[in-house]
């Protein structure tokens, strides 16, 4: 997160930190007792290693009480999901066991209604991706405040010149953006979940390259058959 500020410890108890190694990747937020959303670009480089998701943290490096590591049961990659595109760029992990809900671990509610965050919209993201161009890493949970910026005018140059479609929303970049590591963890616009980060040009902070977001709404249909389909 560029241009934020650290956040409350334990305010955001829906976060979760997708880790490889020990190292944080990804972010992620806890849409169920046994499922966090993410990002699919998260699962580039993986070179064939495990996920785990860190839950209850505010330090990626203190003991805190309530943090807990979980090991991934099941990893499921929307299928439309690619590595030239940032087209469905979401990513189901459903969590080896379910996990434990307390102040510092909860779900956050995802938006249902297909309908676009109006342009304006003051929303937040959160994540332990880079806080400078520099790369320098976080060991405490970031935040930033963004407006979303419509679609129309995303989609213009010198902005995402029509890359921008219906399932994404974009939010202004000047100063102010989510940055590599804040993949897979949530735009949220009045308490709601509306948005997973993707990593869009990839490159932080510059105006011109508005942060890009997956709308979840789009995708409840996906997001409630995987999780249905592993209780049968
Ligand atoms: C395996 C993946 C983690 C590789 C990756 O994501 N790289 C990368 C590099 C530079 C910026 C970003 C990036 C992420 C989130 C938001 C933004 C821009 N708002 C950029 C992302």
């Amino acid at each position: 997160i560029l241009g934020g500020s650290t956040a409350g410890a334990h305010q955001r108890p829906y976060m979760a930190s997708l880790q490889v190694d020990g190292h944080h990747v990804c972010g992620g937020l806890l849409i169920a007792e046994q499922w966090v959303l993410s990002a699919a670009h998260c699962m580039e480089d993986m070179k064939g290693k495990t996920f785990q998701v860190l839950l209850g943290a505010h330090s990626l490096s203190q003991p805190e009480p309530h943090k807990r590591l979980y090991a991934v049961r099941a990893a499921v990659r929307h299928p439309g999901s690619n590595i030239e595109t940032n087209d469905d760029d979401l990513l189901l992990l459903q969590l080896e066991e379910k996990a434990t809900l307390s102040e510092h671990v909860k779900i956050l509610p995802f938006q249902r209604q297909d309908v676009d965050v109006p342009p304006g919209t003051m929303c937040e993201a959160a994540g332990w991706g880079f806080t400078s161009h520099s790369g320098r890493k976080p060991d405490e949970l970031q935040q930033v405040e963004r407006p979303v910026k419509s679609r129309e005018e995303c989609n213009r140059r010198p902005y995402h010149d029509n890359t921008i479609t219906d399932k994404m929303l974009c939010t202004d970049s000047r100063k102010k953006d989510t940055c590599k590591g804040d993949s897979g963890g949530p735009l949220i616009c009045n308490g709601v979940a509306e948005g997973v980060v993707t990593a869009g040009a990839r490159v932080c902070g510059n105006y011109k390259k508005p942060g890009i977001y997956t709308r979840i709404a789009a995708y409840v249909d996906w997001i409630d058959g995987v999780m249905a389909a592993a209780e049968e």
